[in-house]
């Protein structure tokens, strides 16, 4: 349809008008959407071009691969290779960060990203999702390990895009979260949710209860708080999801609201939660304040965290505004009364 608006033009048109944009960006943007779509192709054919199941390999944090794991990783790191525009990029299947080989001119942005999230939910044909975060580098720069150690309120864009019923994209810039829906008949993604905002209020949580016997105090009481229902503190019945995809997860809460957690565990001091600052609590921290939602520890904003390595995990939790600030207030209390 005629009045129909693409990502490309999309972005472009958010570019216009400011003083240093030069079309980098929107490049570097195209590239990372090409590559999803080469995804969203692999996942959707699945068994019959043979990426289901394990590769039989661990990666850096000791995690069994997938075949599709390696299998997405290698298609964006090809994709921001030849995008000439990344001077360099890091991902949640390799140890140390990526060089832009010899070959190709070094730009101005580093790529983090989680090249398949929710993977263990692929082989029984669930939503997955590819998650990337944007820092500006020097341009022509070879980056460092610290060079990519830096808060995500530096970010310069995120995004993640969903491989469910639809592929979708969803990102933001810092002017305001937007969601693309992929028209596969014509392989553009086109604006479909415009300006996301997340509910305030809400009465629906996420968290995988089997680790409840781990949680500290503050979860335990406001968990226990939601499952009392009609019959506690809070006076309304509330309902639970988890889908095990982060991607799946915070895009449900994007569209009707919610809280989802996956707080520190005191099984491991080495673990601080599980889920990683760098390549999925950083951009979906900046996805989530643009809509209107908050982003903790519990303790500490994630987009004000420093990081110390490229995958460090945090305790993530996230979602509508007053559910979120009520748990913030359980930790602030719990520490008060615990110093
Ligand atoms: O299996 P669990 O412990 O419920 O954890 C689920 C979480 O782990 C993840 O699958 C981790 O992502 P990866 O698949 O990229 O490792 C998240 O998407 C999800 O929120
Ligand atoms: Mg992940
Ligand atoms: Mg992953």
């Amino acid at each position: 349809m005629s009045d129909q608006v693409t990502l490309t033009q999309f972005i472009i048109e958010q570019q216009r008008g400011l003083p240093d944009a030069s079309g980098t960006f929107t490049l570097l943007l195209n590239n990372i959407v090409t590559a999803c779509k080469q995804i969203s192709n692999r996942v959707n054919r699945g068994a019959l071009i043979g990426v289901l199941g394990s590769a039989g390999t661990e990666n850096v944090q000791g995690e069994v691969q997938k075949k599709l794991d390696i299998i997405t990783h290698d298609i964006m790191v090809r994709a921001l290779n030849w995008s000439g525009q990344v001077g360099g990029m890091a991902s949640e299947e390799t140890d140390d960060p990526i060089k832009v080989p010899t070959q190709y001119p070094k730009g101005k942005y580093l790529v983090l990203f989680d090249p398949l999230d929710g993977s263990s939910n692929i082989d029984i044909n669930l939503t997955v999702g590819t998650i990337f975060s944007i820092l500006r580098c020097r341009e022509g720069m070879d980056p460092e390990t610290e060079d990519f150690l830096r808060k995500g309120n530096e970010q310069v864009c995120a995004g993640f895009v969903l491989y469910g019923p639809s592929t979708m994209l969803v990102i933001t810039t810092g002017k305001g979260v937007n969601g693309f829906t992929l028209d596969q008949d014509v392989g553009e993604f086109i604006l479909t949710h415009r300006n996301m905002r997340i509910p305030e209020e809400t009465d629906e949580f996420a968290i995988n209860m089997s680790n409840q016997r781990f949680w500290e105090p503050p979860v335990q009481q406001y968990i226990d708080e939601c499952v009392t229902g009609v019959d506690g503190v809070r006076s309304k019945n509330f309902n639970m999801r988890w889908v095990a995809s982060l991607v799946a997860d915070v895009y449900r809460i994007l569209t009707r609201g919610g809280i989802f957690l996956y707080p520190a565990d005191l099984r491991d001091p080495s673990k601080p939660g599980k889920l990683r600052l760098m390549y999925e609590a950083n951009p979906m921290a900046f996805i989530i304040e643009q809509a209107g939602g908050v982003c903790t520890t519990g303790r500490e904003a994630i987009l004000d965290i420093k990081p110390q390595t490229i995958h460090q995990r945090v305790p993530l939790i996230l979602g509508s505004k007053t559910e979120v600030e009520r748990i913030t207030d359980y930790y602030s209390q719990y520490d008060q009364a615990n110093t």
